[in-house]
Order: structure tokens, then C-alpha cells, then sequence
């Protein structure tokens, strides 16, 4: 099929580049002419296992292209997929204006019939508004579709073409079919399309990114009460995800959930609770305990420096809010970085992939070391936020020759306390016994 996907960002890029690996033609569109001219010359404008070579796979069997000029992606393609950004408004509710403006330059140029797809994550309702700005615009029919995307940064490939399930909300039998024949290359894993209509497939992105961050939430504010105990988080995930109800997933206690879309979501869920008068308390203390989390962390370090803070100097592991991605987009990194500046200490910082990105957030305020070890150098305590495969079995001698003391402070559980006590280290991790 011929597609146009607008928004070249995590989702659309990923989306792009699978869908044109099924054998469907695809026209990349974005205002940002930077990163289309990038494309163009197979520059991946972000850190995607796998992405790369799909890119470059499709590009050259000529199935996936680049454009800034929409009106080209839209009058050579019969699905026209909106994937553009839809980041937290200051009262919490999710900015669609993006969206409404691609909606509206679409209505301004079909010409022919086409089926409009909306896959950024958007509130409840928003498929009216959609439809009804692209009727007052144009005369020629479209099919709407509400096509939320589930994908995990990280796993994206993976995760679009092999998809746990794909939601299809539209109330035309048409766009079904042609769905249907979009999504037939990625069927093999679990060959499910659920079909409803729009506002539930609106409503079940944000029912499933805030359940996701219940649980999560939920293990983290269980770590604190175990910290009380002297019980162990690691042994209580464990005993309850072996519960085939319960599972075993996205139940790892940490430094709390960060990222492009758990928090953003979360807080649209509350705005839009609020607005229909329906408050949504669970999501609102699912939000309350991830901060109290990053707190708790951050506070055991400011606690443990109290007075010396000018003279500290922390080595930091990890600036991406989680591992195999080089988003920082609301990495708890970050936010216990900014508190560690703010009091007096002196930060170096490694990530294998968010170096870029920590750059320009920061600036010359902290000091990014080209390799991990080089952090430790006159610093006096390892600080681990991100949980990259290659931070989880460090050389721990070297850790503590290098350090002014040998000092951890895990958030993400990565090592054994009963073997870091045993090498000498003060270890202090999230939710398991002081040794
Ligand atoms: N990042 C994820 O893992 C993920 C997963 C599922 C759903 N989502 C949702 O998908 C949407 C996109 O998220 P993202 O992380 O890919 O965003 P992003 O910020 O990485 O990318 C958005 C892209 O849209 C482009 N854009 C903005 N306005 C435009 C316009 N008017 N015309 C053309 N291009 C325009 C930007 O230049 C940018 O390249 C959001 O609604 C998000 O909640 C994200
Ligand atoms: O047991 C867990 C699992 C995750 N996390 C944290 O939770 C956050 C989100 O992680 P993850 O869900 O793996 O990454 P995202 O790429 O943000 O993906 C989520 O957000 C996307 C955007 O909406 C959805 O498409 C995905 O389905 C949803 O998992 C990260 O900070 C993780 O470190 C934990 O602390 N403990």
C-alpha cells in the first residue's frame, strides 16, 4: 500500500521504517528540515536498536522515502498516518496542537479519498475533533482511524513488527479492510486486531501506560516499606510475579519511571478526569509516588553528603531514562541531577547513548566522560540511574581504587549487596536490607 507517515520522530521513524520493511511504500514527512535532509543521506537521527539498517535496507530497495513537503506524502498515499508529538501542556493536559495542525494542512490537500490515521497518543474525544475540523475544511470523504502505538523505546522494532496486539478504532468498514491490509506483514506473532471504536482505542493507550505505571509505582512505594522492614523488594517481586494473575512483568522497583510518555500520560489521564469531573485518585498517586521515588533516592545522597556538598563530586552511570534508548525526555537522571547541582555537588557522567542529549540539556554544568570508567576519577560515590546491559557486571576493584571511597548508590537493584559488602562497599540500593 502507499503510506504517508507524518511526525518523523521515536514512533513515526519506527513505524515508517517497519511498515516499509513489510512491503508497503512509504513517504516520510516532517517539518524538520534538518532531519529529513539527515534521512536522505541515511543519518538516523536516534539511538534505535535495529533501526539503522531497516532504514537503510528500505531506503535503497526504494520503499521508504523523505520529505518536508506534505502535500507530496499526501496526494501519493492512501493512508496518511499522523505521528507527530503531543508533550504535556503546563496544566498536565496533552498539547494536541500538533496534531490539529497537520490535520488541518491534510484537509487543506486531499483531493481523493483517504484514510486519516491518527497514531500519537491523544485525550479521549479527540477523534471528534479531528473529524470535525477536516469536515469544515474539505468536501472529499475520509475514513477516520484511532491507531494508538504500543511500542516501548528500546524495543521499538521489535515491538512494531511483532506487536502483542494492534487497536484499530474507526467506525468505517472501509478503513477495517485497509487496516487490516496495513498491519497483515506484522501478524505472525499474535495475529490480533481489535477493532473498536475511536474513543475506546483513544482511552486504552492511556489505560495502559497508567497500569503499567501503577504497577510500577506501586513496587516502588512497596520498597519503601520494605526498606522499613528490613524485607528485600528483589524477594517480594519474585514471590508475587510468580502469581500467574499478577506476572512478571514491569514490576522492578527502581528510581522511579521516567520518559517521553509514562508521566506525560499519566498526568493527561488526571487533566482529563478533572475535566469530566470523574477525578482519576489512582492515576494522581501513581504520579505522587514516582516523585516520592526520585526523592527517596536523591535524599539518601543529599542525606549522606550533608555539609560537604561543595566538596563532592558524584560519578554518574546512566542519563537515559531507561537502557537502550538515548532519550532523557523526564529521566529521573535528570531530575536527581538538577537537585544535585542545585545543592552544591559536582556531577561527571557517562551514557553510552545520551551523551548528545545530556549536552545540550546541561551544558557545561556537569562534565561528560567519553568512557565509563573515566567518571570515577576524584569522585567519592558511583551513582547508577539507567540499567544498561553493560553497567551490570562492572570491574568492581578498579570501581574501588578510583573512587575517593568505595561507595554506591544503585537505583536500579544491578548488583548484590551480600557481594559488594564482602568487597568492602558501602552499597545502598533501593528496597533490599542494609548490609
Ligand atoms: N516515544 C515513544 O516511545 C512513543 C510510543 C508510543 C506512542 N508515542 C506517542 O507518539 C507521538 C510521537 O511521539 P515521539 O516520541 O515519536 O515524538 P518525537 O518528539 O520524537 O517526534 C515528533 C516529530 O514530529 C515532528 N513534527 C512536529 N510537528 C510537525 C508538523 N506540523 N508537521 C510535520 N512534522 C511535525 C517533529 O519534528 C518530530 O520529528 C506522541 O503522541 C507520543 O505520546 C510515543
Ligand atoms: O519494571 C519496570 C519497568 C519499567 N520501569 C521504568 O518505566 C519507564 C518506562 O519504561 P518502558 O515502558 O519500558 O519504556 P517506554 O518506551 O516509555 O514505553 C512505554 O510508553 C510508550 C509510549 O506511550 C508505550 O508505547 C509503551 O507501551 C510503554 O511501555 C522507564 O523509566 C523504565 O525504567 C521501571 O521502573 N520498572
Amino acid at each position: 500500500m502507499n503510506i504517508a507517515v507524518t511526525g518523523i520522530g521515536y514512533v513515526g521513524l519506527v513505524a515508517a521504517a517497519c511498515l516499509s520493511d513489510g512491503g508497503h511504500h512509504v513517504i516520510c514527512v516532517d517539518k524538520d528540515r534538518k532531519k529529513i535532509d539527515g534521512l536522505k543521506k541515511n543519518i538516523i537521527p536516534i539511538y534505535e536498536p535495529g533501526l539503522t539498517e531497516l532504514v537503510q535496507r528500505n531506503s535503497k530497495a526504494q520503499r521508504l522515502c523523505f520529505t518536508t513537503d506534505l502535500s507530496y506524502g499526501v496526494q501519493n498515499s492512501d493512508i496518511i498516518i499522523v505521528g507527530v508529538g503531543t508533550p504535556s501542556s503546563p496544566d498536565g493536559s496533552a498539547d494536541i496542537s500538533a496534531v490539529l495542525d497537520v490535520s488541518r494542512n491534510i484537509a487543506q490537500i486531499i483531493k481523493k479519498p483517504k484514510v486519516i490515521v491518527t497514531k500519537s497518543t491523544v485525550p479521549v474525544g479527540t477523534y471528534k475533533i479531528i473529524t470535525d475540523l477536516v469536515s469544515s475544511i474539505t468536501d472529499v470523504p475520509f475514513h477516520y482511524v484511532s491507531n494508538p502505538e504500543f511500542l516501548k523505546e528500546g524495543s521499538a522494532v521489535e515491538d512494531f513488527l511483532k506487536p502483542d496486539r494492534v487497536i484499530i478504532g474507526t467506525s468505517s468498514d472501509y478503513a477495517r479492510q485497509a487496516m487490516q491490509q496495513v498491519y497483515a506483514p506484522f501478524m505472525r506473532k499474535s495475529n490480533r486486531i481489535i477493532f473498536m471504536e475511536p474513543a475506546s482505542a483513544e482511552m486504552s493507550k492511556y489505560a495502559s501506560n497508567a497500569m503499567l505505571a501503577t504497577r510500577i509505582s506501586f513496587m516502588n512505594e512497596l520498597s519503601a516499606l520494605c526498606d522499613t522492614f528490613g524485607a528485600n523488594i528483589e524477594m517480594v517481586r519474585k514471590g508475587i510475579g510468580s502469581d500467574s494473575r499478577i506476572g512478571n512483568s514491569f514490576l522492578f522497583a527502581g528510581v522511579g519511571f521516567g520518559g517521553s510518555c509514562f508521566p506525560k500520560d499519566v498526568r493527561a489521564l488526571i487533566h482529563m478526569g478533572d475535566k469530566q469531573n470523574c477525578p482519576m485518585s489512582i492515576a494522581q498517586s501513581v504520579l505522587d509516588a514516582n516523585y516520592k521515588q526520585h526523592e527517596r533516592f536523591a535524599g539518601k545522597i543529599l542525606d549522606f553528603f550533608k555539609g560537604k556538598e561543595n566538596k563532592t563530586t558524584l560519578a554518574v552511570w546512566g542519563l537515559a531514562f531507561k537502557a537502550k534508548t538515548d532519550d532523557i525526555r523526564e529521566s529521573p537522571a535528570i531530575w536527581c541531577i538538577e537537585k544535585f547541582l542545585d545543592a552544591g555537588f559536582k556531577i561527571k557522567a557517562y551514557d553510552p547513548e545520551a551523551m548528545p542529549a545530556a549536552k545540550e540539556k546541561f551544558g557545561s554544568r556537569i562534565q561528560l566522560a567519553e568512557y565509563d570508567y573515566d567518571v570515577l576519577e576524584s569522585a567519592d560515590a558511583l551513582v547508577v540511574f539507567t540499567d544498561w546491559q553493560e553497567f551490570r557486571g562492572p570491574d568492581f576493584e578498579t570501581i574501588k581504587k578510583t573512587l575517593s571511597e568505595p561507595l554506591i548508590f544503585d537505583g536500579r537493584n544491578l548488583y548484590e549487596p551480600e557481594y559488594l559488602a564482602k568487597l568492602g562497599f558501602k552499597y545502598f540500593s533501593i528496597g533490599r536490607p542494609q548490609l
